[in-house]
């Protein structure tokens, strides 16, 4: 019997990217043509989530700073939750220790975040963690950034309260990711698959390890969810 194609979140780095980070582009057309619902979960600031729906065209579904942020075309609503002060306290003190968040004196990495801060990867990673603790707040190791985040938010609590506004079950969905910042997530989702590049906390809250990595392995996921 033939079942239905699921609803689809998928994170962008290390999943539709390659291994230098760029999109890859034989990604484009297999999520414009998916036929239902694709919500792109990610660590990234609202814009870039945004940016890709309307360069990929599909209607703008987002989860974005790790569940900070959501915004959903169908109900024309923006959602935050998330200390953003909190983190900037983090940041401040990090700081006084003699480190820096890591981007430059413009940052585009975290100028348009609303709810977590960003550090770049190669800032020390411990002081970090012990000073969001200090704050109630946690740190995502994406293998791309460090990310400050207040407790309780994260890819699965967006992505939860995103399909209770589109008035679908978490459990129909399949999910694509590759990092620590998807577990979450990836525990909720009916269909979880991590990429093969993905790191050990997402390869064990999966249900499934592709053979291949980054977006190889996410247009293999595709051809295993539409076959399941
Ligand atoms: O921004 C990051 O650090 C990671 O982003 P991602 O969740 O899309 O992989
Ligand atoms: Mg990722």
């Amino acid at each position: 019997m033939a079942t239905m194609t699921p609803p689809l979140a998928v994170d962008i780095d290390g999943t539709l990217t390659d291994g230098e980070g760029a999109v890859d582009p034989r990604v484009m057309t297999p999520l414009r043509e998916w036929p239902e619902p694709v919500v792109v979960a990610t660590g990234k600031a609202l814009p870039y989530p945004v940016a890709l729906c309307s360069f990929v065209g599909i209607p703008t579904r987002v989860v974005a700073e790790n569940g900070g942020a959501a915004y959903l075309v169908d109900d024309d609503q923006l959602t935050f939750v998330g200390d953003r002060e909190a983190a900037q306290r983090v940041v401040t003190r990090y700081r006084e220790q003699g480190y820096e968040p890591g981007w430059g004196e413009v940052d585009l990495t975290n100028r348009w975040r609303e709810t977590e801060l960003a550090v770049s990867l190669d800032q020390p990673l411990e002081p970090l963690k012990e000073l969001a603790a200090a704050e109630g707040m946690h740190v995502f190791d994406t293998g791309y950034a460090y990310h400050v985040t207040s407790r309780g938010v994260d890819k699965g609590a967006g992505l939860e309260a995103v399909c209770r506004r589109l008035d679908r079950s978490v459990d129909e969905f399949a999910m694509v990711g590759d990092s620590e910042n998807d577990a979450a997530a990836f525990e909720l989702v009916g269909d979880a698959y991590a990429v093969a590049n993905a790191d050990e906390t997402a390869k064990l809250a999966a249900d499934h390890t592709t053979e291949a990595s980054y977006a190889d392995g996410f247009l293999e996921a595709l051809d295993a969810i539409r076959s399941a």
